[in-house]
């Protein structure tokens, strides 16, 4: 018996929990998604959350899905980034060969794309809610051909209260 503390949480909990703490500060009000990308050593590359790009001010660019097929020019579809692509984007040390995905929500066919080029070899993602769309029909067609392995986050059902 060395005295160690027991009931810390596992690796799965902790990087879900950035990638769901990220998704926190999305802007979005019908959809937050957040990234965490992670090296096969456990340790934290980068982070994303669903968001515009740079200069593209939340204030002026519009976050509404209502009227796309009339008005795609003022809806969010054609300016939101999304998390995976902003985590993949806000890594700047180099190469994410071999690294893991943990994402709040299944990747869509573009973030599929660019998962694969960029060398993440598994995805672990919350919630599949789009399951059955083309677009997560396409993506996953892709992720099985490119050898990426993809699993669901199985929640420890251990509520993780953050006070600060
Ligand atoms: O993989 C994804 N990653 C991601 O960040 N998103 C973002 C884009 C949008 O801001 C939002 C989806 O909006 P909605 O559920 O209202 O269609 O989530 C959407 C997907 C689609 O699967
Ligand atoms: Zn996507």
């Amino acid at each position: 018996m060395t005295g160690k503390r027991e009931d810390y949480i596992t690796w799965d909990e902790y990087f879900m929990g950035v990638a769901v703490l990220s998704g926190k500060r999305s802007k979005d009000p019908s959809t937050q998604v957040g990234a965490c990308i992670v090296s096969q050593d456990n340790k934290i590359l980068s982070m994303g959350y669903n968001g515009f790009p740079l200069g593209c001010s939340d204030d002026e660019f519009p976050w509404g899905r209502e009227n796309e097929a009339e008005d795609p020019y003022n809806v969010k579809y054609f300016y939101s980034t999304h998390s995976e692509l902003n985590a993949i984007l806000n890594y700047r040390g180099g190469s994410l060969e071999g690294s893991k995905l943990y994402v709040t929500l299944f990747p869509c066919n573009e973030c599929a794309k660019a998962i694969i080029q960029s060398g993440i070899k598994t995805i672990v993602y919350g919630s599949d809610k789009y399951a059955g769309t083309p677009a997560v029909n396409a993506s996953k067609r892709m992720l099985n051909a490119a050898g990426v392995r993809y699993y669901q986050y199985q929640p420890s059902g251990r509520k993780i209260e953050i006070e600060v």
